[in-house]
């Protein structure tokens, strides 16, 4: 697991999003070979989405063969709801790029049978290939998606009830009135994240400082008290917070990651070198460096 700190929100959110044009860019993704993107919502990736959204306006990134499966969706919310992830996400994100729309995969939270939804929602992921970068972000207690502390490290697709820690904390977009705040929800599971290739998790601000701690700094328990800690068991995962989400974490634990990060530039910059002198084939120097994480 990697950690990247950055000074604030909007350099997260630079980053994430340079990152993930990287990743597309260099898989070259053609509509017989997609690439395909795991997304959340939430006010955490709201950044990356609009640095996503200028690089595609800058046309340096282009969404036309990514196929995109949301995290999640509140059950019986309307889908032109304000508040509902299908609005959120297309209001935030895919009406300023140039995915098509029918390469947009969302959970329906007003399917008739809803556990069929969930199924289907899992078959339709294999059928594309499986997710290659999910992106995702946190609540206050580290859950991921909408697998509150409790959900199994195991869990696929499925109807989930809110904790009332979410409830309360989703009460902001529905007027702070928590009658408003769906109780239910369709949610990808834990291991639907962790079969993914790769995880991007973006964490900031103070008040997910302690979850973060928890979920890097202590071990993954079979509840998965904090889910996000699932993810010291996947093997190429990334997590990039902000200063203010680094208050509960050690003093070393800063230190080691940030040397890490160090480290990698000063090989990037001898491998990039190199490459310049035609010492080193194209594509090795990304291949050694890819190899540190
Ligand atoms: N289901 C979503 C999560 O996927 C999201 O990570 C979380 C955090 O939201 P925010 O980024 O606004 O703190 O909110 C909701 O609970």
């Amino acid at each position: 697991m990697r950690l990247i700190i950055r000074d604030d929100p909007l350099a997260v959110g630079d980053y994430i999003a340079n990152y993930i044009a990287k990743r597309i860019n260099d898989f070259e993704p053609t509509p017989e070979r997609p690439f395909v993107l795991g997304l959340p919502t939430g006010s955490s990736p709201i950044p990356t989405y609009k640095a996503l959204i200028k690089l595609v306006k800058d046309g340096k990134l282009s969404f036309k063969n990514v196929i995109t499966f949301n995290m999640d969706e509140y059950v019986g919310l309307p889908r032109d709801h304000s508040e509902s992830y299908h609005t959120f996400m297309f209001r935030e994100f895919f009406s300023h790029i140039d995915i098509p729309p029918s390469q947009v995969n969302i959970l329906n939270g007003n399917a008739e049978d809803l556990i069929g939804e969930c199924n289907k929602y899992e078959a339709r992921i294999k059928e594309v290939g499986g997710i290659e970068l999910f992106l995702g972000g946190i609540g206050e207690d580290g859950h991921i998606a909408f697998n509150e502390p409790g959900s199994s490290l195991a869990s696929r697709t499925r109807i989930k009830t809110l904790a009332f820690e979410t409830i309360l904390a989703n009460a902001r977009f529905f007027n702070n009135d928590i009658s408003q705040v769906p109780r239910m929800a369709l949610t990808v599971g834990v291991a639907t994240v962790l079969d993914s290739r790769e995880v991007v998790v973006v964490v900031t601000g103070q008040r997910k400082s302690l979850a973060l701690s928890k979920a890097i700094e202590e071990g993954v328990n079979h509840l998965a008290s904090w889910t996000l800690s699932a993810l010291q068991m996947h093997p190429w995962a990334l997590i990039v917070v902000d200063e203010d989400a680094t208050a509960e974490l050690h003093v070393k634990t800063v230190k080691y990651f940030r040397s890490i990060e160090s480290v990698q530039h000063e090989v990037e910059r001898s491998q990039a070198a190199l490459k310049a002198k035609g010492v080193l084939q194209a594509g090795a120097a990304e291949e050694q460096v890819g190899s540190m994480e």
